[in-house]
Parts: structure tokens; sequence; C-alpha cells
């Protein structure tokens, strides 16, 4: 089966700094894949070069079995920014229905976005008059418009309520189910459970790439918080010279 993401020995830079150092990854497609670390770690700019939007230094980013960016992959690849990427000054409605057309998506099908990110009651108000999270999913509404093989998503839950989360989480789960790839962001440990696979970042390099489970098997315990913690305790103490007694 080919790979829905591959990348290999990927650096970048930004401005004078090394954001990622020759980072490797490949995925199946139909996986739920968290992307953790501490924040500033590198999780965006990661994202960034799987959509094909980030200058790269070296190495070579594969989606769907093109190089990311390409125009062929422009509506088979969705992305969630952090940054609001809806209009403020047009409804929910309006938003979804906009970027329908230009997706040359059905009317009915930017509905369906509508109510599937739990913003029915909220279809005919201003996104500007929106909460945060409810803002979030407006712009999530958006990004699940095409029906994207890959759903790029960065941090979709923040700002979200437990109830809300547990929705979001299961329509995720959906979409795996239904063959999409998906890469979702978080800086909270408490999402960790719910992916199927885990990339841990650390300082711009992967420091563990497991299913849940055999990253609490490896680090004996059942937190993931705590296992991300021993994790990068490790990584540290391989990173340091050997004491000379
Ligand atoms: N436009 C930019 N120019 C220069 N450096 C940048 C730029 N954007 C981000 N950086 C730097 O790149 C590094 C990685 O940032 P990035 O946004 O990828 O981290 P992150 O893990 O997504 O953080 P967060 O969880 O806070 O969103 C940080 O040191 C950041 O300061």
């Amino acid at each position: 089966m080919e790979a829905a993401i591959a990348v290999r020995d990927l650096v970048v830079d930004r401005g004078k700094r090394r954001v990622l150092h020759g980072v490797s990854f490949t995925t199946s497609p139909g996986t739920v894949v968290g992307l953790l670390g501490p924040s500033g770690c590198g999780k965006t700019t990661f994202m960034r070069c799987l959509v094909g939007v980030q200058k790269i230094g070296s190495g070579t980013v594969t989606v769907l079995g093109q190089p990311a960016g390409s125009a062929s992959l422009r509506h088979r690849v969705g992305y969630l920014t952090q940054a609001p990427s809806v209009y403020a000054d047009l409804t929910v409605r309006q938003n979804a229905r906009y970027f329908a057309s230009v997706l040359g998506v059905s009317g009915t099908a930017a509905d369906q976005a509508i109510v599937d990110v739990g913003l029915a009651t909220h279809a005919d108000q201003l996104v500007g008059a929106l909460s945060g999270g409810q803002h979030a999913r407006a712009s999530l509404a958006c990004a699940l418009l095409s029906r994207p093989e890959v759903l790029v998503l960065d941090e979709p839950t923040v700002g979200q309520d437990p109830v809300l989360r547990e929705e979001l989480w299961a329509q995720f789960h959906a979409l795996a189910r239904a063959g999409t790839t998906l890469v979702v962001s978080s800086h909270v440990m408490d999402e960790a459970g719910r992916c199927d696979r885990l990339l841990l970042m650390r300082d711009g390099r992967f420091v563990a790439d497991d299913p849940p489970a055999a990253l609490r098997a490896a680090t004996g315990t059942d937190d993931l918080e705590e296992a991300f913690l021993r994790i990068i305790r490790q990584s540290a103490a391989a990173a340091a010279p050997s004491e000379v007694v």
C-alpha cells in the first residue's frame, strides 16, 4: 500500500534557527497521527511542510505519492491552521458556501460540514461574533468541505469544551475509518491517547513514534504525560557525553 505521507531527512531553517533537524516519518492511509510536543518544538513548521507552504532546506516530503504542495494535491489535502482562516464579516453558512463554490462542492455539503462541527444553531451568525472555539470549528467545517484524503489539523480542539472535544475526536476517527489520514497537533497530553500513533517532538526532532500502548509499555507508565517526560529524560541522557571516571 502506498504511504499516505512519507517524510525523509527533512531539514528546515526559519530565520537563523534550525527548526527541524532531519526528521523522517511514514504513515499508511486511514491513520490518526498525533503530533505532540512543547510549544515552539516545531509542530506547526512540520505541518506546514506536509501541506507544502514551508520552504525546506533539504530532504523530501511526499503526500499521496506527490511532492507536498503539488497542484494536484490542492483538493486532496486539507489544512486547519491556528490562525482564523474564515471571513469574520460573513456568517458561518456564507463562509462554508463560499469555500464550497471555490472547491466546486455543493451547498448541501457545505450545510452538512456545519452540522458535522456542531455549528448548526450558529449557521447564520457572523463569524466575527462567535466565541474562539466556535470560530475554530467554522474553520474546521471549511477544511472538511473537499473531503480531503489527508487532513492536517493544527490544534483543532483548543478552546473546545469536553463534550465538543469528544464529538470532534469521534468525527476524526470516523474520517480515518473512511480512509482519511489525519495529522493532529496538540500540546496537551490528554488527547494523545485518542490517536492511533504518536509522534513526540522535542527541539525539532522526533523522540518517539509509537502507538500509545507501545509508548506506555516502553516507558512503564500508563500516564502518557509521564511517558513523554521519561522519553525526554532518556533521550537527554543518551545525548549527554559519558562521564569519564
Ligand atoms: N516566521 C518565523 N520566522 C522565524 N522563526 C519562526 C517563525 N515561525 C516560527 N518560528 C520559530 O520556529 C520554531 C518552531 O515554531 P513552531 O511554530 O513550528 O512550533 P510549535 O511546536 O508549533 O509551537 P506551538 O505549540 O506554540 O504552536 C520556534 O522556535 C519559532 O520561534
